[in-house]
């Protein structure tokens, strides 16, 4: 049975998702606003006739007629960086300020850290983990290419991460809360990815998903216990199971001092609401405030992105 079977009940027109799902990913980029702006790339990507349509919602991200943004030389002088239009979405969410501490405990290989580092006008401190230490080869490269000079790179697991204060000589693990905000975009299942990967789901089992979520769960609760009170957390995935999404800020809403925040999608992109309930379990009735994209609903990946605010 395909997995995605599971999802059936909870999507707004079943036929259009699983079309929509078995169509290959349209090619799309992300203006870099440290190295250039809109109007110039664009209009580097007309000289070099690279044919491109803006988003509906947001006018540094292109949708490209055919080729890969890898052989166009606005790519290669960090202009453009190829990314997932739906994965523009947490950092967006997380709207990080200039000169803000900012903590990224999923960054590899990078496409969300230097959007972040736009936003924050390579301002400030981002810190990029990852406890995998080769992908993190691909995201000093991206930082680089891209013209990113705020960044901090740390390999570590974001379960038990641990930043010493500055100045202070402590293994305290309780004294991290340095954070303004940070950006959980977990591993997952990936099955929002079944679009740029047909292989994807081979390997799927119900097994992985609750191993994943366990994985989740301590690196949400981890993000939420380094962020200063009033500080911001977003959590993201790239999968539809209410197991790796909801349930985990239903566990974390639980065990730790945040609360969920109504964050408004951007104009003409249409997400779904949160699931409270999923087979026999309810969640906590604030999860609903989270977003959940289908493929159908905007030509991209599968989606969930959610917003906490810490609140102690
Ligand atoms: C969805 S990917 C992140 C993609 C990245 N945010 C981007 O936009 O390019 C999830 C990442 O989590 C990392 N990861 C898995 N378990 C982790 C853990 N316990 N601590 C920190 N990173 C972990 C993986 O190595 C992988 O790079």
């Amino acid at each position: 049975m395909n997995p995605l079977e599971r999802y059936a009940p909870l999507v707004d027109d079943e036929e259009a998702f699983f079309e929509a799902c078995d169509r290959p990913l349209p090619s799309v980029v992300r203006v870099n606003g440290i190295k250039t702006t809109v109007e110039r790339a664009r209009s580097a990507l007309d000289a070099g006739d690279v044919g491109y349509e803006a988003t509906d919602w947001h006018p540094g991200i292109l949708k490209l007629d055919e080729r890969g943004p890898g052989t166009t030389w606005p790519y290669f002088h960090g202009w453009l960086h190829g990314q997932e239009e739906v994965s523009a979405l947490p950092a967006l969410a997380l709207d990080p300020q200039p000169g803000e501490v900012i903590w990224d405990a999923c960054a590899a290989p990078g496409s969300k850290t230097t959007q972040l580092a736009d936003l924050m006008d390579d301002t400030g401190t981002l810190i990029g983990n990852d406890n995998n230490l080769g992908r993190l080869s691909a995201l000093r490269h991206n930082a680089e290419r891209l013209g990113v000079s705020n960044l901090v790179v740390t390999n570590q697991d974001a379960r038990n991460y641990s930043l010493k204060p500055f100045g202070e000589d402590t293994d305290d693990p309780e004294a991290i809360d340095a954070f303004d905000r940070a950006l959980v975009d977990a591993p997952c299942s990936c099955e929002g990815t079944i679009r740029k990967n047909p292989d994807a789901l081979d390997r799927w089992t119900m097994n992985h998903v609750h191993s994943v979520a366990g994985i989740q769960k301590g690196i949400l609760r981890r993000a939420v216990q380094a962020t200063r009170e009033g500080g911001t957390v977003v959590y993201s995935t790239c999968t539809f199971a209410p197991e790796e999404n909801e349930a985990v800020l239903d566990h974390v809403l639980g065990e730790e001092d945040c609360q969920m925040v109504e964050w408004d999608a951007p104009d003409g992109f249409e997400t779904a609401l949160g699931v409270t309930e999923w087979d026999g379990d309810e969640y906590d009735p604030s999860v609903e405030l989270a977003h959940r994209v289908y493929p159908h609903h905007n030509d991209t990946g599968g989606f969930f992105c959610a917003k906490l605010e810490v609140t102690a």
